[in-house]
């Protein structure tokens, strides 16, 4: 029987009380316990070596969502950003790489989507909204009910993996809590979705066993979603037919290095 997929989350630095902290929204980890993985927080601070000897014990990748935002010199933008974490860029961009040379089922979610399209050569708006965009930014409420409830449509493009699991479905209705957004596509990715207001919504990565982005946010009750079920159960099969092929790798390499001895 196979191990539980290990997933590793990629966390955010902030300050807690004058302490430097490194943080996971609960919501992520639950999504990935509910859908069988085990989740395993990745500090900002991994870097090089630390973080290849890490990602060999890790079957799949999530880039959560964040209040800060992708520092703008990584897309050769010239405007102030106050919500900087340079630590998760760090972070993120290794892992990004690394999972796309490796195959590594890799989930982006909201900064994680923008990330994704940074890392590989994209760039984005500051503040959809003041680029013709509707106003996508999340409610200010501390009912999460409210802050996490379906906004607007996002329309499925034709040919990716979208389109195959919904089939006839054309619409998927989503929540909306973020300013930022794609403004250039990296030359790679694929559109799977676009907002109403034709704002990229997520995208993905041909040829790749799992590399999927959103710009909303599928880990909210994902259980109770239909897509969000979709997303999930096939980020963590594609991250559990990883975890067979590693430890069967690991199992021989233990077998070669007795018959050495
Ligand atoms: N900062 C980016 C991305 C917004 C985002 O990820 N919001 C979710 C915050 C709550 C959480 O998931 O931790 C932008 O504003 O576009």
């Amino acid at each position: 029987m196979n191990n539980l997929p290990v997933i590793a989350i990629a966390c955010c630095e902030k300050t807690l009380s004058g302490y430097a902290i490194q943080s996971v929204n609960q919501f992520y980890i639950d999504a990935v316990s509910d859908f069988g993985g085990v989740p395993l927080l990745f500090p900002a601070a991994a870097k090089g070596n630390q973080l290849q000897n890490l990602l060999k014990n890790v079957d799949g990748i999530l880039l959560p969502g964040s209040h800060s935002n992708v520092a703008p010199h990584r897309y050769g933008a010239k405007h102030n950003e106050n919500m900087i974490d340079e630590g998760r860029d760090d972070l993120v961009f290794q892992l990004i790489e690394q999972a796309i040379e490796n195959n590594i089922p890799t989930l982006g979610i909201c900064r994680g989507f923008q990330e994704i399209n940074v890392a590989m050569g994209g760039s984005l708006y500051p503040f959809v909204h003041q680029a013709g965009f509707n106003d996508h930014r999340e409610d200010a409420t501390d009912d999460f009910a409210q802050k996490y409830t379906e906004k607007h449509s996002v329309m499925v493009e034709h040919g990716g993996h979208f389109s195959q699991w919904l089939s006839e479905q054309k619409e998927i209705p989503v929540n909306t809590l973020h300013n930022q957004g794609i403004k250039k596509l990296a030359p790679d990715l694929r559109v799977e979705a676009c907002a109403t207001d034709g704002l990229i919504e997520a995208v993905s990565l041909d040829g790749h066993p799992y590399f999927v982005g959103v710009q909303w946010h599928p880990e909210w009750q994902a259980k109770h979603n239909q897509f969000s079920q979709f997303l999930f159960k096939h980020f963590i099969m594609a991250s559990s037919q990883r975890n067979g092929v590693r430890l069967s790798g690991q199992r021989s390499d233990r077998k070669k290095n007795r018959q050495l001895t």
